[in-house]
């Protein structure tokens, strides 16, 4: 009922655990609070709250024009449905170093159990289009000392990303990755990754844990579990999965109400009410309702 019980540090301690375990960790992107509890009861390892599909829901594109305030709000209205671990897209940290410094504390804050800071330039774009630019290794590295000198929790997970590989090629990457981890990332999210060889370039170059992301339309193939462990991949994102989907089935229904005059045909596809109900857990506000209303103190009429 409510929310999650479990604190942001147990969930941190989780992500940790997690990405210890040598198998690849499956986190799929909510695309709001309720998703983020049907992702925990489907039997995931954690939620990846996605930069584009907040911006998108926004009616924005994916281009850096989110705040760290409002990035900070819906991260933690997602996190807070979920026992699982949530780790949240903060672009590029929404400013400079000290600005970095600033968004992983109010993420701390939020309940997050982790973020990743990337190193493209502003105005940014999603990591799976041509075009996009990289700022210097300085900078980079500047933006992730900053990021692990301003946790308080040691656990919250500081995972530097980086979109070199698009601009210069796997080599830089690997360069890049392990400059990240020398600055303190604890984790490395090479973006844009063509194929598994790839993958296996960058686990050889980092011991931390890596993360693929198996966005669709992208330029990356879309790899299972099983492939991504045999490159030592440790968590694998389907960012905007959930989003596209349910924009998906949303689009059909309108041309179809449109159509036939009616939703009938397409009740079947719902989630029922009582499923809907389930989800929220109505019957536990109902318990407690009467646990707290329905008292009786003797000697009182
Ligand atoms: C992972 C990502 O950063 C996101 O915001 O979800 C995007 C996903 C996408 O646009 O498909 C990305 O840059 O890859
Ligand atoms: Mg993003």
């Amino acid at each position: 009922m409510l929310y999650s019980k479990v604190t942001p540090e147990q969930k941190r301690l989780k992500l940790r655990e997690l990405l210890a375990s040598g198998t690849v960790q499956q986190f799929p992107g909510a695309f709001n609070p309720l998703s983020a509890r049907l992702i925990e009861e489907k039997g995931f390892a954690g939620v990846y709250i996605s930069g584009a599909v907040l911006a998108n829901d926004l009616g924005l594109p994916d281009i850096g024009l989110t705040t760290l305030t409002e990035v900070a709000t819906r991260a933690g209205q997602i996190a807070r449905m979920t026992d699982l671990p949530s780790l949240v897209d903060a672009d590029t940290g929404f400013g400079e170093p000290m600005n970095v410094a600033r968004t992983i504390q109010e993420l701390e804050n939020a309940g997050l159990a982790g973020c990743h800071i990337e190193d493209q330039f502003n105005p940014k774009r999603c990591g799976h289009l041509d075009g996009k630019n990289v700022v210097d290794i300085d900078t980079a590295t500047k933006r992730i000392r900053a990021a692990a000198d301003a946790r308080r929790d040691p656990n919250f997970l500081i995972m530097a990303r980086t979109d070199i590989r698009a601009v210069e090629g796997i080599q830089a990457a690997q360069d890049r990755a392990r400059a990240l981890v020398d600055a303190g990332a604890d984790a490395i999210f090479p973006e844009a990754m063509r194929d598994l060889h790839e993958f296996q370039a960058i686990r050889d170059a980092v011991d931390v844990p890596i993360l693929a992301n198996m966005t669709e339309f992208g330029k990356s193939d879309l790899f299972t579990v099983d492939q991504l462990q045999t490159v030592g991949v440790n968590m694998v994102i389907y960012p905007v999965t959930l989003l596209r989907i349910a924009m998906g089935a949303a689009e059909r229904t309108l041309e179809s109400i449109k159509a036939a005059g009616t939703q009938e045909a397409q009740v079947e596809n719902m989630l029922t009410r009582a499923r809907l109900y389930e989800l929220v857990d109505y019957e536990a506000y109902n318990q407690f309702d009467t646990g707290v209303f329905n008292f009786k103190v003797p000697g009182i009429r």
